[in-house]
């Protein structure tokens, strides 16, 4: 299984590259690291297993955070609104069209390969399509909103190489942008 210690700190060089596309077909050490990947995120929100091997809670991960240069992204969480589980496994995930619209967490946001706090809004897009493959193979277009909008654009960041901080306004980091929506 997954633990902290496989997720590689800023500093590290591979988190700031842009990392490879996936080879299709998706091979079966791919398919692995989506389900491993997948199965650190359900461990890190389940209390007990976190607490026993110490792993900070998450809600998606990057195979460059893995020290795994490939463009592939694993999202998992409860979305509370729409009453649903949401788990996304998504290889050479590309953004499609977005919204002019931005929105932002109101705490903010942190990194698993970041262990100090970074205060500052991260202004994303409101509102993204992405076009990717999943782990059946299959090219799929997904719309995507509100807090599920933000989780995917901070991983597909990873894959380019950029840090959530790096979009925080350094000189007024808690001003919300003109017509930005909080997603709380
Ligand atoms: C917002 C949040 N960020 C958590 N951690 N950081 C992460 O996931 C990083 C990625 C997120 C940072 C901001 C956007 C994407 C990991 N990253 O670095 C990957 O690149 C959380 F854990 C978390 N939740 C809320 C929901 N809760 C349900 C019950 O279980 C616990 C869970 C905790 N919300
Ligand atoms: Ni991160």
């Amino acid at each position: 299984m997954l633990t902290m210690k496989d997720i590689i700190r800023d500093g590290h060089p591979t988190l700031r590259e842009k990392a490879q596309e996936v080879t299709l077909p998706l091979s079966d050490e791919d398919k692995q690291l989506a389900d491993d990947m997948l199965e650190f995120l359900k461990n890190s929100q389940d209390d007990q297993i976190a607490k026993k091997y110490k792993l900070r809670s998450g809600v998606g991960l990057a195979a460059p955070q893995l020290n795994i240069a490939k463009r592939l992204i694993v999202i998992h969480f409860y979305d509370e609104q729409a009453e649903k589980e949401v788990t996304l496994q998504l290889f050479n995930p590309k953004i499609a069209s977005h919204s002019v619209e931005k929105a932002y967490l109101p705490q903010g946001e942190g990194c698993l390969s970041v262990d100090e706090n970074i205060p500052g809004l991260v202004h994303r897009y409101a509102r993204i399509t992405v076009k990717a493959i999943n782990r059946d193979g299959e090219e799929v277009k997904i719309r995507l909103n509100r807090f599920s909008a933000i989780v995917v654009q901070h991983e597909i960041d990873h894959l380019n190489g950029v840090m959530f901080y790096d979009h925080i306004n350094q000189a007024d980091p808690f001003t919300p942008e003109a017509n930005a929506t909080v997603v709380e």
